[in-house]
């Protein structure tokens, strides 16, 4: 018989109880998941291999036939900090870039966050040349000094292989099509104790509430339309995670979570240890009123007593719930000033890849003050309920911090804030503007 041991998972045999899953591959021209059975059928992926060549940060490399966006250079960025910072604090720093592409981001984790390996890993065997080609900018280094290595292979299949050899990764990054669920359990058995797990969904679709069932399937939350879809994308991301590491006896806590509308994209870096999520906290259900306006949190305890203060006949059918998913900080602002600091020693601070980063981590840093509750108010919506015309946000912001309100702008949305005002107040606020 044979007997595994694992130094960090409950049971050594979860991966004998579930078989490494057939291949899987995501259609890049199409951003859905395609299954197959047999490398036959594959899809195409129409790739003529001439050379595409692209800068950003000032590294040249070349994608190729391969997916890439420009417009997920913040990603990029905010991963190759969060990594940098990690290897300051450690001392060591191994990343599995799992899903590449054209292997620039394993690029980046090389050069600019000083890794001391990385797995450059894509499902897609066309990618090949392009991600070699990339990579040989970096001294590959042999044997126990290697510094980078290229496997074709299924994302699940990499990081299963991994655990079964007791190969840990410090950071793991999942840089899918549509929703990552997929690729979670394989990620979270891969990754060292203390790591990071970089998540993604594109999915904003689902997050907009119109596919609760899928969302039910792909992140264990029954999501309904509220106005603050977006955040909520981020919210089922991170739930979705809670969830999958604790079946393994891992708790997650996000360092910071990325909405970009560019895709859209959903991205959230992730902090993984031991533990279970304490009594449910920052896992539970969120209720938003259509008729006052107003939203709720609740516990799983407070299931039984889920209504709206408004209270009025109509509340049944104003009222929707979305959940379970996570309602904790989506920052650490301790994380986000590091990160911060550390963009601006690199004077990354401006917006050489099309966000500016400073602005960015500033709004993060706002955005995570404690006594800002989750969601954001639109000012339309504000505008709308008040019957006035949509009022200006730095007029708005003032006014409520006049009022002893926290507020601050969101990163998500760029016409709304986030304040611990309640609706009725920020109406009454509108209709002043609109008179002065
Ligand atoms: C969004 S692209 C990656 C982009 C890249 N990380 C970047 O920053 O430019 C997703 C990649 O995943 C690959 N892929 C799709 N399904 C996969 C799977 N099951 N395992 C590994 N790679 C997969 C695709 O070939 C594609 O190159």
């Amino acid at each position: 018989m044979i007997t595994l041991s694992s130094p960090k998972t409950l049971s050594p045999f979860s991966f004998l109880c579930n078989p490494i899953p057939k291949p899987q591959i995501q259609n890049p021209k199409f951003a859905a998941v395609t299954q197959y059975s047999d490398s036959n059928s594959k899809p195409t992926l129409d790739s003529d291999c001439e050379s595409v060549f692209q800068t950003e940060r000032g590294l040249k490399f070349d994608v190729g036939g391969t997916f890439f966006r420009h417009e997920s250079a913040t990603g990029r960025d905010l991963g190759v900090l969060a990594a940098a910072l990690y290897k300051k604090s450690e001392g060591k720093l191994r990343v599995l870039d799992a899903l590449c592409g054209c292997g620039i981001r394993s690029v980046r984790y090389l050069v600019e966050a000083e890794a001391d390996f990385v797995l450059a890993n894509d499902a897609n065997d066309e990618n090949k040349k392009v991600i070699t080609e990339n990579l040989s900018q970096v001294e590959s280094g042999s044997g126990d000094e290697a510094r980078w290595e290229v496997s074709l292979t299924d994302a699940n299949r990499i990081m299963t292989e991994c655990y079964l050899k007791r190969d840990f990764f410090d950071l793991i990054d999942i840089d899918s099509f549509g929703s990552d669920s997929s690729f979670l359990r394989s990620a979270f058995n891969a990754l060292k104790l203390n790591g990071l797990l970089y998540v993604t969904s594109t999915d904003g679709f689902s997050s907009g509430g119109r596919r609760p069932q899928q969302t039910l399937a792909a992140y264990g939350a029954y999501v309904r339309p509220m106005p603050y879809s977006n955040e909520l994308g981020l919210r089922m991301l991170i739930g979705g995670a809670v969830r999958e590491a604790s079946v393994l006896g891992y708790r997650v806590t996000p360092l910071f979570s990325y909405y970009s509308y560019h895709g859209p994209i959903f991205r959230v870096m992730l902090q993984v240890n031991r533990g279970k999520l304490p009594d449910n906290k920052h896992y539970g259900f969120i209720s938003y009123c259509n008729s006052c306006g107003s939203s709720q949190e609740y516990s799983w305890a407070e299931l039984g007593r889920i209504g709206c203060p408004c209270s009025d006949s109509k509340v049944s059918k104003s009222l929707v719930v979305s959940g379970p998913l996570w309602t904790g900080p989506l920052h650490d602002t301790a994380y986000i000033t590091e990160m911060l600091s550390l963009a601006e020693e690199w004077g990354w601070a401006g917006i050489e890849t099309g966000t500016d980063l400073d602005k960015l981590l500033n709004q993060m840093v706002a955005e995570s003050d404690p006594r800002l509750p989750f969601g954001y108010t639109k000012l339309d919506e504000v505008a709308s309920r008040a019957k006035v015309n949509s009022p200006s946000l730095r007029a708005v912001m003032s006014t409520l911090q006049k009022e002893g309100y926290a507020v601050s702008r969101s990163h998500i949305e760029s016409n709304a804030i986030k304040t611990n005002c309640p609706m009725e107040d920020c109406i009454r606020i509108a209709k002043q503007l609109q008179q002065r």
